[in-house]
């Protein structure tokens, strides 16, 4: 382990190499929050940078004053030695060879993947007209140079999928081969396999003396990848580290200290079923049976795209099976819509939270307590006393937004923060039964293992829990039994805590090894 150091890193770089990136003494407030503040950061050419933080420590904003979206208040910005701190225009950064990929993706939605990657650089014919009917090929081209076989040139970006949106996004930063190219969170969307991709493509872009800076809050990819990680807390540059223990750097970012990742399972599901699937078929799923116990969390892995999606969507209600039965608490039901999912105490916490759960510009307590309101409602009103203090309560729980007020609009929150306020509007209900979908992704160490411990207290309570999670390891660590699913079936059952993430991922897979 070596520790470059702890001062600043634009102090202690000035007078080596040219930087590609510098920035010194960053202010910038967004109302009363100060989201930077005297904040430094310095990366190299030649390198993969990891930006890492908690939720709201400011890499976003951070991440828009480097690329000139928005403008520092005070401080200074140079792209390979020239200042551009009072340069507000994204093109101008473009120009000097700095390509963004932003964490709430730029494709405009209502023009094609071939529009997206080409809008700015289209083809054009001699006289300088751009030539439409090039736009296809041409792109066609970029995509496969890039190994990108399965998104259609002539598709809407609004139709792809949202990890598809991401690899167009991805692809047209790479393609203009930046010298510098930041990306905010570009993994949090996306399968294993596509990070793989990305993760090739980076290192080639490293090996050719670009500077590559990313943020993300899988630990895993960062040291897989990162050459050099900055840590930052509070709006503040924490520390620069050419290698970093993750229990170190949850230390550094948060200011406290875990003993393990994973809290240990020490409760013991109850004997009634909560919830039973006999037959579900639906979507991508052919015949699912599956029985969760009160006070269970029952894990359900595979390989990405195997039906659990459409496993959560159909007991919600928010997609339709094509046979099977559902039975709660021993009574069938039929459960044609979120509205009787919700009726019969189910709960479901997505991952994309903008697509499937929040009202953007109304205040944290009203989005959280808009799953409740019906409950506290008496002759018609809202008890605004009963809900601020269920409001308070969870916020505290779940520390969202640092202790500020309830009353500000959610898209003031960081990416994370909002994910919080998601989970924290079904946990207020009395749902007895909680989906919960790859809730931890774009959250940061120190609230996952906040949340960890919530499953786990609200199993205690009796809840049952279905938890999928993209992050294998948190499945093998937090679920008393794991199902894998394989190609819409339940391929294995697990008795957890399976400890091993490798083993859900053998049993995945083992249909493959035997053929
Ligand atoms: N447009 C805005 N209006 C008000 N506050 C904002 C705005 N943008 C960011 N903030 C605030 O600035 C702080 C830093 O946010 P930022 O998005 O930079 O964090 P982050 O480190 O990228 O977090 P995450 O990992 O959750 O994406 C947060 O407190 C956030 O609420």
């Amino acid at each position: 382990m070596t520790e470059t150091s702890s001062m600043a890193p634009a102090q202690q770089e000035s007078g080596s190499q040219t930087l590609a990136v510098r920035a010194s003494g960053v202010d910038r407030a967004f109302g009363g929050v100060q989201a930077l503040r005297d904040a430094s950061f310095a990366a190299r050419p030649g390198e993969i940078h990891a930006l890492a933080g908690e939720n709201g420590a400011g890499k976003s904003t951070l991440i828009k004053v480097l690329c000139g979206l928005i403008k520092a208040d005070r401080g200074t910005v140079e792209i390979f030695g020239t200042e551009v701190s009072r340069v507000v225009e994204p093109a101008a950064r473009r120009r000097m060879g700095v390509a963004t990929a932003f964490q709430e993706l730029s494709l405009l939605p209502d023009l094609t993947v071939a529009e997206n990657l080409l809008l700015e650089n289209p083809p054009r014919g001699r006289l300088g007209l751009v030539k439409r009917r090039g736009l296809g090929p041409a792109a066609e081209e970029i995509l496969g140079r890039y190994g990108v076989d399965d998104i259609d040139p002539r598709a809407t970006a609004a139709d792809l999928s949202v990890a598809q949106r991401q690899v167009v996004e991805l692809v047209r930063v790479l393609a203009g081969e930046p010298r510098v190219v930041i990306l905010d969170e570009p993994t949090a969307a996306l399968a294993d396999r596509q990070v793989e991709w990305l993760a090739g493509h980076m290192r080639q872009l490293r090996d050719a003396g670009s500077c590559v800076i990313f943020t993300s809050h899988r630990w895993r990819e960062i040291e897989a990848l990162a050459d050099r990680v900055t840590v930052f807390r509070n709006g503040t540059h924490v520390a620069t580290r050419d290698t970093l223990s993750e229990a170190e750097a949850v230390t550094l970012m948060s200011g406290r200290s875990f003993a393990g990742a994973y809290p240990e399972l020490t409760t013991v599901p109850q004997r009634e079923s909560a919830l039973r699937v006999k037959g579900l078929h639906s979507g991508r799923l052919h015949g699912v049976d599956l029985d969760l116990r009160r006070g269970e969390i029952l894990g359900v892995g595979g390989l990405a795209g195997q039906g659990q999606r459409d496993l959560f969507l159909t007991l919600f209600g928010a997609q339709k099976a094509r046979q099977g039965t559902i039975t709660l608490d021993g009574k069938a039901v039929a459960i044609r819509s979120t509205k009787d999912a919700i009726r019969a105490g189910i709960a479901y916490v997505p991952e994309d939270r903008k697509a499937e759960g929040l009202f953007l510009p109304l205040s944290i307590r009203d989005n959280i307590a808009a799953a409740t309101l019906s409950r506290r409602n008496t002759a018609g009103f809202v008890r605004r006393g009963a809900e601020r203090t269920a409001v308070g309560s969870i916020v505290d729980q779940l520390s969202i937004g640092k202790g500020r007020s309830t009353n500000r609009a959610v898209d003031t929150l960081s990416g994370g923060n909002q994910q919080k306020v998601v989970m924290a509007r079904w946990l207020l209900t009395d749902a007895r039964i909680l989906l919960l979908f790859d809730v931890t992704r774009g959250v940061d160490a120190a609230t996952k293992h906040d949340i960890y411990e919530l499953v786990g207290k609200l199993a205690a309570q009796g809840r049952a829990i279905l938890y999928y999670s993209s992050e294998t390891e948190e499945i093998a660590h937090l679920c008393h039994r794991v199902l894998v699913l394989r190609e819409g079936r339940v391929a294995a059952e697990l008795a957890g805590p399976v400890g091993d993430a490798e083993r859900i991922v053998a049993a995945s897979i083992k249909e493959n090894h035997d053929a």
